[in-house]
């Protein structure tokens, strides 16, 4: 069996959580370990269907998704986990599950800055929240508590998408998990 282990990619919407995530699952695939892609967006529909953007509905979507993400990573499973997961009691919480189930966990922070972030609005939410269709926009009009040490720290803005899932493929490395 492949070692386990959760990658969090945290960070603000259009940071590129979700496009490192998959660049790292094609790496890590061809390689021969086991991956998922716990994606954010499929979570909401499926796992986390109902919840909206509440402080509380935020932090039981990423305990949910951090009860997910031990099970996989127990079972040998690299589960790569491109979420916002904007407060830092939610994230400490999902790394205390991670310890308690004696599974590796690694902290990723997509850093780019909300300029950018903005200006790249891969869905949309920026132009619609300056536009006041849509309130409530992490980073913007609500909080995102920045990781105080996260294991990694990505400035998206400064590298291709190759070399992010690359710098992220050597942390792995780096524990020996890949
Ligand atoms: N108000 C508001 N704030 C932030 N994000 C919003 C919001 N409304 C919708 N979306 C879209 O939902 C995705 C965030 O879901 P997550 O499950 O990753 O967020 S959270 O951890 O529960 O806060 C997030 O996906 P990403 O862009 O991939 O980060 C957004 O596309
Ligand atoms: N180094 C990089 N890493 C990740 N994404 C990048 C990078 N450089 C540019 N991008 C672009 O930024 C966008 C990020 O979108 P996405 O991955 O959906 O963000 P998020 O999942 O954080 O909301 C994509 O269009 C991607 O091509």
């Amino acid at each position: 069996m492949t070692t386990g282990a959760t990658v969090w990619l945290t960070g603000l919407p259009s940071a590129g959580k979700t496009t490192i995530a998959y660049e790292l699952a094609g790496r890590l695939k061809a390689e021969g370990h086991l991956v998922e892609v716990l994606d954010g967006d499929e979570i909401r529909e499926f796992l986390s269907a109902g919840l909206g953007f509440s402080r509380e509905d935020r932090h039981t979507n990423v305990q949910r998704v951090g009860f997910l993400a031990e099970l996989l990573a127990r079972n040998g499973v690299k589960a790569l986990v491109p979420v916002i997961a904007p407060y830092a009691e939610s994230r400490d919480a999902v790394r205390r599950r991670h310890q308690e189930g004696g599974s590796a966990y690694l902290e990723v922070h997509v850093a780019t800055p909300v300029e950018v972030c903005s200006e790249r609005d891969v869905k949309g939410l920026y132009a619609k929240q300056a536009a006041g269709e849509l309130s409530g926009l992490t980073g913007v009009d609500d909080p995102y508590e920045e990781p105080e040490s996260p294991d990694l720290r990505i400035e998206s803005q400064h590298q291709s998408v190759r070399e992010s899932a690359a710098a992220v493929h050597a942390l792995l490395t780096e524990r020996g998990l890949a």
